[in-house]
């Protein structure tokens, strides 16, 4: 009998729904990830339970309810179909299950799943195209936990982040070209990703070089000592995709969402630049947001209705967000072909 292939795809997890206690719920156990809030395990404890829990849910499940859909999250929807696609491609030989890192469906279910049908060689893809030690590491850390406790430990091979794979940037391009249309009509284009805190890439630096955050232009190249830095990664997804699209350097932005707590985030922040754009002359916005794959509150809402609102306070026109990879017939396509790619290298690897 043929064992099939196990294709595990990782995403990071939404609330159950929109009550204050399943939002209460989510964010305990995402904030409670070492990864995410990287502090001594008291003062996380502290900040958590006396600064961000008692106040943040009540806010987010209304940000929350501003978004979902009759189905549920659009995160899950759109990584549930997805799954879905994926498995219709690459056929019978493959079992294709999702998990999400926080909430569900668990990375336990689709891993006991794997186990029940016998599946003992799984190629997992956590479904960020930029390395953060809070998004793919924690996943990672997550997934080979589960693994290694199981009596019969499963073979594991994993896609790396792959802000520099073709089939992802093409698609990017792809999705943006299909909804922007003709780019001469936008004064410029914003490419805005989830930002990190500044410590997280100092962290991240390979070897205590002295590199990372250090001048202006370290993310602009890469070396080996900012071979994980998520800027950097950031930065040269932009010019991918900018050089895709024809659009010279002096067209579009890139900047960082999303910030929590006051400690130095990644620079620059995309709020304060949306306030700013229309004192330059941009009046016509066209937005990227190329840290997700999948649409969700971090999209729908902090950009599509809280930064339209802002940038429209300013004195900006219109601004025209570019939706997600979702489940495009092109990203089921680029997903398949990372898959399909990392399995041979991991059958290669095993024969050798
Ligand atoms: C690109 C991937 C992501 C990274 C890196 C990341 C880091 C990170 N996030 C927070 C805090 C929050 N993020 C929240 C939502 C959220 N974050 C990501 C992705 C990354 N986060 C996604 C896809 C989402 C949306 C989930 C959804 O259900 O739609 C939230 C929850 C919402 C809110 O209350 O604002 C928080 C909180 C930190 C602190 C961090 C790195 C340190
Ligand atoms: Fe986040
Ligand atoms: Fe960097």
């Amino acid at each position: 009998m043929t064992q099939k292939t196990g294709v595990f795809l990782i995403n990071l997890g939404t609330p159950d729904d929109t009550s204050v206690p399943k939002v209460r719920r989510y964010l305990r156990q995402f904030l409670s990830d070492p990864r995410v809030i990287d502090i001594n395990p008291i003062a996380r404890w502290m900040l958590l339970n006396l600064a961000i829990l008692p106040f943040r849910p009540k806010q987010s499940a209304e940000a929350y309810r501003e978004i979902w859909t009759d189905e549920g999250s659009p995160l899950l929807i759109f990584s549930q179909n997805l799954t879905k696609a994926v498995a219709d491609l690459l056929g019978d030989d493959y079992m294709v299950r999702l998990g999400m890192r926080y909430q569900n469906p668990s990375m336990e279910a689709a891993m006991a799943e794997f186990r029940a049908a016998g599946v003992e060689r799984i190629i997992a893809l956590p479904l960020y195209p930029q390395y953060a030690s809070s998004s793919t590491g924690s996943c990672l850390e997550e997934l080979y936990r589960i693994a290694g406790a199981d009596w019969n430990t499963p073979s594991l091979a994993v896609v790396p982040p792959f802000y520099d794979h073709p089939a992802f940037l093409d698609c990017q391009a792809e999705i943006a070209r299909e909804s922007l249309g003709d780019l001469d009509q936008y004064d410029a284009i914003l490419m805005s990703y989830h930002g990190i805190p500044e410590r997280h890439i100092t962290k991240s630096e390979v070897g205590n070089a002295g590199h990372c955050l250090k001048s202006d232009s370290c993310c602009d190249r890469f070396v080996t000592a900012n071979r994980y830095c998520y800027r950097a990664q950031c930065f040269h997804v932009s010019r991918e995709i900018a050089k895709r699209l024809n659009l010279s350097e002096d067209r579009y932005y890139v900047t960082f969402q999303s910030r929590l707590g006051r400690t130095p985030w990644i620079r620059p922040y995309t709020d304060i630049v949306l306030e700013e754009l229309p004192a330059k002359g941009v009046k016509k916005l066209g937005v990227l947001i190329p840290s997700f794959t999948a649409d969700c509150l971090e999209t729908l809402e902090e950009i599509e209705m809280r930064g339209l609102e802002s940038f429209v306070e300013a004195g900006g026109e219109s601004l025209k967000m570019v939706p997600s990879l979702n489940d495009h017939p092109k990203w089921v396509e680029a997903v398949c072909t990372m898959v399909r790619e990392q399995g041979v290298a991991a059958t290669t690897a095993m024969t050798v």
